[in-house]
C-alpha cells in the first residue's frame, strides 16, 4: 500500500458516533463487534475470511495479532483501518464507528520503501500528513524535529530515503506515523523485510516510544517471538474463516530487553503457548466447531 493510500486514511472524515458513545467506557480506544467480512467478487466463489470477532484494546496498550498465513490477518487490520467494507458488525475507534479511513489512525506496513517518497527528504516525508491536516508551519517543525528524535534520526532530516539504510527508511515511516500523533497505530509486519539485527533494534524502538507517547499499538505480525516480546497481549487468530483463537496476556514484566526477556522462563512458556495455538489453528482446531457427537447421538 502506498503512502497517498495512507495520507487520505488520516484526511478521511471520522464515521458517525458509536451506539452507546458517550456513555462508552474511554479507556477503550478500539472496539471489534462482530467484525465479519467474505469477500464476494463477481464471477469469482466467495471467501469468507472472518466468521466472527469481537475485542477491544485499551487506550495505551500494546497488542499484537498472529495467526496462520492466509488467517486473515491483512483482511483484520484493513477492516479497521476503514479500507474495506465489512459484511456485518463494526468497528469502533474512538467512541465513533469507522466508516472510512478515520483521522485518528496510522498505519505502518512492511513495504518502507513504497512508502515513502523517494524524491522527497525525511523532513519532508514526515510533513506530508501534517501538511494535510492542516498543521501551521511552526508547529509541524516542532513534531517533525520530535519524531526524529524518537526514531533516532535527527542527522538524517535533509537526507533522502534511498540515501538510508531499510531499518531506517523503516524508522523514518514510523516517525511519520507518530508525528502525527494518532490515536492508534496500526503496524502489519512492520519488520518482515529487514535483517535480525535491525528487527531486534526495532522492536525495541516500538516498545520505547509505545512508553514514551503512550500510544495504542496494534501490531500484525507472524513471528511469535516478536508478538510475545512486544505485546501486553497477544491475539490469536483460528485459520480461516477467521474467529478468536485466544487472547493471550502476556504478563512479562514492562521492562523488556532482548537478552534477559528472552532468555526468561516464562518468555518460552507463553511462546510455547502461542506456537501450540497456532500449530492447532493450522490443524483446523477452532473453538467455534461444533463438539464431536457422541455414539448415543449419531
Ligand atoms: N481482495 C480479496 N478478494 C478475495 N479474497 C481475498 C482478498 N484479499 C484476501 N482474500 C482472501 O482472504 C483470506 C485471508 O487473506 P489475508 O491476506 O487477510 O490473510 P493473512 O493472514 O494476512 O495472510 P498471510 O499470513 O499469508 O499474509 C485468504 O484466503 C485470501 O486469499
Amino acid at each position: 500500500m502506498s503512502i497517498i493510500q495512507t495520507v487520505r486514511m488520516r484526511s478521511a472524515a471520522a464515521g458517525a458516533p458509536a451506539a452507546g458513545a458517550g456513555a462508552g467506557d474511554d479507556a477503550v480506544a478500539l472496539d471489534l463487534r462482530g467484525v465479519q467480512k467474505t469477500y464476494d467478487t463477481p464471477g469469482r466463489p466467495q471467501v469468507e475470511a472472518i466468521r466472527h470477532l469481537d475485542f477491544s484494546i485499551r487506550r495505551g496498550e500494546l497488542v499484537c495479532v498472529v495467526g496462520p498465513s492466509g488467517a486473515g490477518k491483512t483482511t483484520l487490520l484493513r477492516s479497521i483501518a476503514g479500507l474495506l467494507d465489512l459484511t456485518a458488525g463494526e468497528v469502533v475507534l474512538d467512541g465513533r464507528v469507522v466508516s472510512g479511513p478515520p483521522e485518528g489512525m496510522a498505519v505502518v506496513f512492511q513495504e518502507y520503501g513504497r512508502s515513502l517518497f523517494p524524491w522527497m527528504t525525511v523532513r519532508q516525508n514526515i510533513e506530508l500528513p501534517l501538511k494535510e491536516k492542516g498543521i501551521a508551519k511552526a508547529e509541524r517543525r516542532a513534531k517533525i524535529d520530535r519524531a526524529l528524535e524518537e526514531v533516532g534520526l535527527t542527522e538524517a532530516g535533509e537526507q533522502h530515503p534511498w540515501q538510508l539504510s531499510g531499518g531506517m527508511q523503516q524508522r523514518v515511516a514510523i516517525a511519520r506515523a507518530i508525528a502525527f500523533e494518532p490515536s492508534v497505530l496500526l503496524m502489519d509486519e512492520p519488520f518482515a523485510a529487514v535483517d535480525a539485527q535491525t528487527r531486534a533494534e526495532l522492536e525495541d524502538l516500538v516498545r520505547k516510544l509505545w512508553k514514551d507517547l503512550g500510544v495504542t499499538v496494534l501490531f500484525v505480525t507472524h513471528d511469535i517471538d516478536e508478538a510475545v516480546y512486544l505485546g501486553e497481549r497477544v491475539i490469536v487468530l483460528s485459520n480461516r474463516p477467521t474467529v478468536l483463537m485466544e487472547d493471550v496476556r502476556v504478563d512479562l514484566p514492562a521492562e523488556r530487553d532482548q537478552l534477559t526477556t528472552r532468555s526468561d522462563p516464562h518468555f518460552g512458556e507463553l511462546r510455547g503457548h502461542v506456537y501450540e495455538l497456532i500449530q492447532q489453528a493450522k490443524r483446523g482446531v477452532r473453538p467455534d466447531a461444533p463438539a464431536a457427537s457422541s455414539p448415543q447421538e449419531a
